[in-house]
């Protein structure tokens, strides 16, 4: 499923904060934006994922337009959005998050059953309380919570931030691997050296503005262009850890 921007146009209370975005997601590929703080990067996901209305522009799902279309039906028509802070309850149990989060879909792709599968840690946490779980359990609900509703196009919104090192590294190889099975991955992330660790491509988002988007080979290539753009001093480590 193919995820397309275009001009998108959004904000708050008449003021914009997105000025004509231009974006295409391909099934099966990441596609990180980075940016630095108060970008509009939140404001884009959130545009898209039908959580505030845009003012102008085209999001379309596989054909489909669906600008300015309340979230639940954005939702069914197959994005799903991990939010930014993950949002979990701290007085539901793991358990009973999954179950709220179960559509009623007549033979889910995702099931409770999957979804654990591919998060175990969440199987061993199931009648614990949000507020009992870690930075990196919170994420993994976060992230199994936004499965259950079955998408095709998944919204991740810094799912990285806050956790150790080695639990954002099981997150990027978590995401990698929902677009290895053809899912298309928008993620917001703080860092370039994650983005180019995960993403297919990197589009740099500034003032509301994609001033960038290449492949991350070319990033690679060239990263200090990128850098420059988020105006940081940020070291960048594209070789894996521990080579
Ligand atoms: N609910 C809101 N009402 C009014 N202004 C808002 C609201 N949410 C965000 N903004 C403003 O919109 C701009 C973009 O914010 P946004 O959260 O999208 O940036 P961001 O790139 O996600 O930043 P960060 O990296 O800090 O999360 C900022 O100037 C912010 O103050």
């Amino acid at each position: 499923m193919t995820l397309r921007v275009g001009g998108l146009c959004a904000g708050y209370h008449g003021g914009r904060v997105l000025h004509g975005v231009e974006l295409t997601v391909e099934s099966g590929t990441v596609q990180a934006i980075v940016g630095r703080n108060g970008a509009g990067k939140t404001t884009l996901v959130h545009a898209i994922a039908g959580l505030l209305k845009p003012y102008s522009g085209m999001v379309v799902v596989d054909g489909v337009e669906l600008a300015g279309a309340p979230a639940h039906v954005i939702a069914r028509a197959g994005v799903g959005l991990v939010p930014q802070g993950r949002r979990v309850f701290a007085s539901l149990t793991v358990s009973e998050h999954l179950r709220l989060a179960v559509g009623g879909r007549r033979s889910p792709q995702w099931t409770v059953a999957r979804v654990l599968e591919l998060l175990p840690r969440l199987a061993e946490r199931l009648g614990n309380r949000g507020d009992q779980l870690s930075g990196g359990e919170q994420q993994m609900l976060a992230i199994a919570r936004a499965l259950l509703t079955q998408p095709r196009v998944l919204l991740l919104d810094e799912p990285s931030e806050g956790l150790a090192a080695g639990v954002a590294a099981r997150v990027r190889e978590l995401i990698s691997g929902l677009a290895g099975a053809g899912m298309s991955v928008l993620l917001v992330e703080q860092r370039l050296d994650h983005a180019i660790e995960v993403a297919d491509r990197i589009a740099v988002l500034d003032y509301g503005h994609v001033v960038f988007d290449e492949s991350t080979t070319q990033v690679r290539a060239e990263p200090v262009s990128v850098q420059s753009m988020l105006s940081i001093d940020q070291p960048l480590n594209p070789q894996p850890q521990g080579s």
